[in-house]
């Protein structure tokens, strides 16, 4: 069996990966220092409890299971923290993610797998975002993401490491069989905050910004299904063990919601209206993130199958209500 070092598999998106991995015949290995990730998250290979900087730790685990390829989700991912903070976003996002990579090239691992974001793009000069539209972050955490994106290009140049770079749009929903699912402690996203309003386990919902121009006033973002998220890793893993190049890639569904709609979304699901506020803007949040994905469209073998709001919402419900971590 294949193994495949998942740095971050305790974490929402890397759990969610690993299943999938394991799904598709390869051994899911994660590193992980448990700082926002559940050791409960990871089932389905073993737990190796480090740091991304540990180089022992990672010599130790690419050689004790013959570790091919890797995948990198750990990061720290707060927007408002990166801006509060950006020290931190440099150190863990840039820093730590350096000496990773040093650490896979020195142990022999030539495929690297790169959680990026669609905030490396900053304010979006066209409706729909491709890859090669200018990266212009407006926040710490964004830059920090395109600062290791180019860190890899580099990296690349002088060894023989190869990098498929993803760029999720907006993470969400949960996994379909309830076994995980997004436990993000704060909690700043939309939908796992209008889940947690509705059940009652958190603040009631307030909407950031009614006068954006989209056509209800509430911006607009591109939400993809973890589910879809991991099998596009698992489906790049298959491209670069293939002989696949480097590249670059949106992860996204093209089509785009605005907060109003999700909640009209969750109101038409769950037969009854939802409680909300109109607050101030949040600081940072472009009027409208929605990705072109042709690009993985036509290159990877992958399209989204859960992304839908109404199975996004639905999962996403079902998990805050029974979640086991
Ligand atoms: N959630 C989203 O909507 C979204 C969107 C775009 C990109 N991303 C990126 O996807 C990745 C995963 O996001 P997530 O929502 O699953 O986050 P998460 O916080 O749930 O998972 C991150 C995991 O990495 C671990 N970690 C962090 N720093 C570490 C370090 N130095 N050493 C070892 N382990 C470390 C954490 O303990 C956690 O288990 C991140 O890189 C994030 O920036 C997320
Ligand atoms: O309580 C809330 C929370 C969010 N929003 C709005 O809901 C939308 C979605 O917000 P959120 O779920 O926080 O996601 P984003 O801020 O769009 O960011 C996510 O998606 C980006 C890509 O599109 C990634 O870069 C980030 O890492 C990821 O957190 C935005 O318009 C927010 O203004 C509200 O109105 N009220």
């Amino acid at each position: 069996m294949k193994a495949v070092l998942v740095a971050g598999g305790a974490g929402y998106i890397g759990a969610q990966t690993c299943k999938q991995l394991a799904a598709s015949g390869f051994l899911p290995v994660t590193i992980d220092n448990i700082s926002t990730g559940y050791r409960q998250a990871v089932k389905w290979g073993p737990l190796v409890e480090a740091d991304i900087r540990d180089r022992y730790a990672i010599a130790g685990t690419v050689a004790k299971y013959d570790i091919r390829a890797a995948m990198h989700f750990a990061a720290c991912s707060l927007v408002g923290e990166s801006m509060q903070n950006p020290v931190k976003y440099y150190d863990n996002n840039v820093g730590a993610a350096v000496s990773f990579a040093s650490s896979l090239i020195e142990n022999g691992v030539k495929n690297l797998i790169f959680s990026s974001t669609a905030a490396v793009y900053g304010l979006p000069k066209t409706m729909l975002i491709s890859e090669d539209h200018p990266a212009i972050p407006i926040n710490p955490y964004g830059a920090t993401k395109l600062a290791f994106e180019q860190a890899l290009h580099w990296i690349a140049c002088s060894s023989d490491l190869r990098f498929t770079i993803l760029r999720y749009f907006n993470a969400s929903g949960a996994d379909l069989d309830g076994e995980v699912g997004e436990s993000h402690d704060p909690e700043t996203h939309l939908i796992p905050l209008l889940c947690k309003a509705v059940i009652g386990s958190g603040a009631p919902l307030s909407i950031f910004g009614s006068d954006y121009p989209t056509p209800d006033g509430t911006p607009i973002r591109d939400y993809i299904h973890v589910v879809d998220l991991a099998a596009a890793h698992v489906a790049a893993l298959q491209r670069m063990l293939s002989g696949g190049g480097s590249g670059i890639f949106n992860v996204g569904t093209g089509v785009g919601a605005t907060v109003a709609e999700v909640i009209r979304t969750a109101e038409s699901i769950l037969a009854r209206e939802i409680p909300y506020r109109i607050g101030p803007r949040r600081e940072g949040d472009p009027a409208v993130l929605v990705a072109d994905p042709s690009r993985i469209l036509h290159t990877l073998d992958w399209s989204p199958r859960f992304s839908d709001l109404r199975t996004i919402i639905q999962t996403a419900m079902w998990w805050q209500e029974n979640r086991f971590y």
